[in-house]
């Protein structure tokens, strides 16, 4: 069983901010995501694309500002739980929390704060026959660990920058990847393109278009897959199938928790810290809804900060805390002052 204080579901910037936020009361956090990796839509949907409404940073590409958040956290040591979707909440008798993922994890906590964005990410299916008997038998939705692919046969699908990324990355790595788009033209950024052309070219991967895969084939565990190109059908031998056609974004287990949910968002009491129907739930992120809300990211900080502030109050009751800011020293241009600034910027918490 995993214990913590804020049990934070969402590893988005909503959910890693947090950790910075309740590190700084001393609260300890832990995070599961049903991706693989942190980042939520920024590394899941737009790694490569730039962001212009950051205080302080004129642009930084999403992936950037990923791994600035996970730097940012790395002093109070969060705990994750990656590749795990939270499926049920229960409400203990003492007023903590038990959360249980798909795969079983039992997760403790003294307060829940969910930041699940648009809410898990489905993959989107092909369309095959007899696809759930090879799924984990050979078919793959995301590429959780790339060396399980080492040495390997790998077919990949789909026109968008993950199956262009992850041609390219496993060229390295598996013994024969197979790239296959059923259009000739590929979605993602002209640079991926242009580097699974010049794969291409060294024969590092196979590139087919446009064609589809129309069949699976294998006793037990894939060991072919039946394409269609231009009208001629065959097989290829592959140990993985790879479909990557995208994400489809779904509130899931989240709406059978029991709280108040409004065009597949969650409420929260905006006017004070974000807290759902359920006390002791929060609500932070492009998940709730109130009154005037903006999907935003910066809004996701400022809820974080406001959260913070309120679980700590709640597991707290009667103690005195002052906030004023994080920095102690380093302050150019205070000299007469300075002593005045000092006291003021120390995080006082007993
Ligand atoms: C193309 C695009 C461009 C954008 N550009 C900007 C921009 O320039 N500026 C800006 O401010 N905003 C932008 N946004 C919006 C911004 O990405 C969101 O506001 C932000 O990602 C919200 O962060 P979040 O942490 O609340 O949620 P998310 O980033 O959605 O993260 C939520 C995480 O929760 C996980 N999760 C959900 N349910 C569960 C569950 N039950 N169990 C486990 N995990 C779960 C999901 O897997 C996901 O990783 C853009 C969005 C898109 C799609």
């Amino acid at each position: 069983m995993i214990t913590t204080d804020i049990l934070i579901i969402g590893a988005g910037p909503t959910g890693l901010f947090t950790v910075f936020e309740a590190g700084l009361l001393k609260l300890k956090c832990h995070l599961i995501d049903a991706l693989p990796q942190p980042g939520g839509q920024l590394t899941e949907l737009y790694p490569k694309k730039p962001i212009f409404d950051i205080p302080g940073f004129p642009s930084i590409n999403a992936g950037d500002l990923v791994d600035n958040l996970m730097e940012q956290t790395k002093q109070f040591q969060p705990g994750f739980t990656l590749g795990e979707t939270a499926q049920t909440l229960t409400r203990l008798e003492d007023g903590t929390f038990e959360v249980i993922t798909n795969k079983g994890t039992v997760h403790h906590a003294k307060a829940v704060a969910i930041a699940g964005g648009l809410g898990t990410f489905e993959p989107r299916k092909p369309a095959l026959e007899n696809l759930a008997d090879y799924e984990e038998n050979g078919v793959e939705y995301f590429i959780k660990e790339p060396e399980h692919f080492r040495n390997k046969k790998v077919v990949i699908a789909g026109g968008g920058d993950s199956a262009l990324d992850w041609s390219i990355f496993l060229a390295d790595i598996a013994s024969e990847v197979t790239l296959i788009h059923r259009r000739n033209e590929f979605r993602g950024a002209l640079d991926s393109v242009e580097k699974v052309q010049a794969l291409k070219n060294q024969g590092k991967i196979h590139m087919m278009t446009p064609a589809e895969v129309i069949g699976l084939k294998g006793e037990g565990k894939l060991n072919a897959i039946t394409v269609v190109k231009e009208g001629e059908t065959f097989d290829i031998e592959t140990d993985y199938f790879i479909p990557l056609f995208g994400l489809t974004p779904k509130l899931g287990d989240l709406g059978n928790w029991g709280l108040e949910i409004e065009k597949n968002a969650i409420k929260v009491n905006n006017s004070l810290d974000y807290q759902t129907n359920i006390p002791g739930v929060y609500a932070i992120g492009d998940i709730n809804t109130y009154p005037g809300k903006l999907k935003l990211i910066l809004c996701g900080f400022h809820e974080a900060t406001l959260m913070c502030q309120s679980i700590y109050n709640m597991l707290n009751p009667g103690k005195k805390f002052v906030l004023k800011y994080t920095t102690v020293s380093g302050i150019d241009g205070f000299d007469g002052s300075r002593k005045e600034a000092e006291k003021a910027v120390v995080m006082k918490i007993d």
